[in-house]
């Protein structure tokens, strides 16, 4: 090949794998743009969880948001769903329900949004079961931006579930199954809140104090990454 030729073929390589490269670099940046954000909110029972994110949202209704407790018990309200009676028979026990079951129902709620970007799922994930089958299912999909942990004393969140338990109607808002449910998350979600923390992905803030101081706080998380 003469010495000219030899050298437009080399510079034609060089063009292509720089054009190439910076393709590549250009999509990936794009399908990162596009992944969901989300952030989940955890706590014990009556810590606060569904209050604040409530407070959350109504200043800023461009956040979605899903309490992974009110998708099961739309479920079980559902007279078609064959999964109605088994997630009855488990939250009026205080017990988890299937991994499978909860993750399915966000699924399905994430992908009815399809113009979101912003999630708050409140009361997930509770348990191993529930974060390996998220990642299974939505980690390609979603990007966690933090876990929101509300950090309240036992007793105050019992005396709160017990007040709210005198209007909730919920089957699992009496001192029995609370206990259960006290046990269930000390045993299962307070590893997945460690578990967060040992990632840098834990912001805790102080849930025994009156609602809007608790939001204030809250707030100022979500102006961190831009979210209000
Ligand atoms: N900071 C607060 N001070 C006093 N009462 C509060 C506070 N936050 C919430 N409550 C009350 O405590 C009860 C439980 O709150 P909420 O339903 O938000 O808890 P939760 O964490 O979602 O509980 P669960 O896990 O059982 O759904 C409600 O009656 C609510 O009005
Ligand atoms: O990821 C989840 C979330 C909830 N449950 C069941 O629902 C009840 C009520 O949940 P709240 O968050 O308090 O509304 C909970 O006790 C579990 O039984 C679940 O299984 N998995
Ligand atoms: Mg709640």
């Amino acid at each position: 090949m003469p010495f000219n030729n030899q050298k437009v073929v080399i510079a034609t390589a060089g063009v292509l794998t720089v054009a190439t490269a910076w393709f590549l670099y250009k999509r990936s940046k794009a399908t990162k743009k596009a992944l969901k954000e989300v952030v989940f909110v955890l706590g014990g029972p009556g810590s606060g969880k569904g209050t604040q994110c409530e407070l959350l949202i109504a200043q800023n209704p461009n956040i979605k948001f899903f309490s992974a407790g009110d998708l099961l018990r739309a479920e079980r309200a559902n007279k078609s769903s064959k999964q109605g009676a088994l997630i009855n028979d488990l939250i009026s026990k205080g017990e988890f329900v299937p991994a499978s079951i909860t993750v399915n129902l966000l699924k399905n709620a994430i992908d009815s949004c399809p113009e979101g970007s912003k999630y708050l799922i409140d009361g997930f994930p509770r348990n191993l079961d529930n974060v390996r089958v998220w990642d299974e299912m939505l980690s390609s999909s979603c990007s966690v931006k933090f876990c929101l942990f509300l950090d309240c004393p036992e007793n105050v969140m019992m005396e709160r579930i017990i007040e709210r338990g005198k209007t909730s109607g919920r089957t699992d808002d009496n001192r029995e199954v609370l206990k259960k449910r006290f046990k269930n998350y000390v045993k299962d979600t307070v590893p997945i809140v460690r578990k967060f923390g040992e990632q840098e992905k834990l912001k805790k803030v102080e849930a025994d104090r009156p609602m809007e101081v608790v939001q204030r706080e809250v707030q100022g998380l979500f102006k961190e990454i831009e979210w209000v």
